[in-house]
């Protein structure tokens, strides 16, 4: 089980790459970064857990030789939010561009590799790698895929302290779906494993999924111009590479809140269509994982008219990024 991380050496890439290294399926981890990646692969490489180690820099073929054999690869490459910068879709200038390179990169040394996009804005950056693929003739839906696990262990936090324990955290499931970013980002609370107090007031239900909505703004504005949330997207980007590997390895019954596309039918992803009224190509919803990766898209499930009504708020901005990204790679017709 080769696991790649691109974009490896920064604020999310590191805490990353450590917990890869810690998980013993992985057996092989390469790291590659335009900078430091050499030097964290070595300082990772002599923690005792069974995978080797190693980084790649852009020269020399750093990236095609990070890449071969890859079976994972997760992308935290690019820039991220800080104060000034007040929306993910503001750092499309930047990342869209690294993402398609890096996108080429995969699509041509290792086409069958899983892609885990972490780089934002992810309701972009997921159908630019779609595009990239489809140009080169190698796109499976079924394997790529936008983390937006951040939001659902934000969502676990945030239920477990309103109902005051935290030691319920690890416990409390709360599928999260739509996109990642703002009003995009839809909370399903009365399906959470753990239903919360019925003394909840409305204002107080209304400020526990702004929360999780922007939650991200909370850690840009606590990081006070030092960038937006690492660790915790480090921890939920293991966390989901890891229900990944193990499912890819036969594990059944594994199923995760992703960023996917809706274009085969075959794993559920038109009834989920039909169920949203519009013709989406990408949507986050619970999905079960398989071997080939993307198994059986789930539907909303029921849900409450205040829900219905948050994911049809989320349409039009997560139309419009999913277009910006597809738009981005398409040849201009003539
Ligand atoms: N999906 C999510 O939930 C989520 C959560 C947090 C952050 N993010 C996003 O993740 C991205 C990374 O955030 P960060 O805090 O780690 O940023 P960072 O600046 O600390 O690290 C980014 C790394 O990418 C590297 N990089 C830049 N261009 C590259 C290229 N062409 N090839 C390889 N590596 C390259 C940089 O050298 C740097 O080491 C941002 O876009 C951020 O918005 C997403
Ligand atoms: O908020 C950001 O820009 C980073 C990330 O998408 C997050 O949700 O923390």
């Amino acid at each position: 089980m080769k696991a790649v991380v691109l974009g490896a050496a920064g604020g999310i890439g590191q805490p990353l790459s450590l917990l890869l290294k810690a998980n013993p399926a992985v057996t092989e981890l390469a790291l590659y970064d335009i900078v430091n990646s050499p030097g964290v692969a070595v300082d990772l490489s002599h923690i005792a857990t069974p995978s080797k180690v190693e980084g790649f820099l852009p020269p020399d073929d750093g990236l095609k030789k990070a890449l071969t054999g890859a079976n994972v690869v997760v992308i935290p490459a690019g820039i991220p939010r800080k104060p000034g910068v007040s929306s993910r879709d503001d750092l499309f200038k930047i990342n869209a561009g690294i993402v398609r390179d890096l996108a080429t990169g995969i699509a041509t040394t290792a086409p069958k590799a899983f892609v885990l996009v972490i780089s934002n804005p992810v309701n972009s950056t997921v159908p630019i790698v779609a595009e990239v693929f489809k140009k080169h003739g190698v796109f499976d839906p079924k394997r790529i895929f936008g983390v937006t696990t951040l939001d659902v262990v934000r969502a676990s936090t945030f239920v477990s302290e309103i109902l005051g324990d935290r030691s319920l955290s690890p416990s409390v499931s709360v599928p999260v779906v739509g996109g990642h970013s703002g009003v995009t980002i839809v909370p399903l609370l009365s399906q959470s494993s753990h239903p919360l107090p019925a003394s909840l007031d409305a204002s107080a239900l209304d400020g526990l999924i702004n929360r999780i909505q922007f939650g991200g703004d909370e850690v840009v504005k606590a990081k006070d111009g030092a960038g937006s949330a690492t660790l915790s997207m480090a921890y939920a980007g293991a966390e989901f590479a890891g229900k990944v590997i193990r499912a890819v390895k036969g594990e059944k019954g594994i199923v995760a809140p992703t960023f996917v596309n809706l274009a085969s039918d075959k794993t559920g992803g038109d009834a989920l269509k039909k169920e949203l009224g519009k013709d989406l190509e990408y949507f986050s919803a619970p999905v079960e994982l398989g071997v080939d990766g993307v198994a059986k898209i789930h539907g909303l499930g029921k849900i409450s008219p205040a829900e219905k009504a948050l994911v049809e708020a989320a349409l039009p901005e997560l139309s419009a990024n999913i277009e910006k990204g597809i738009a981005f790679v398409e040849v201009p017709k003539l």
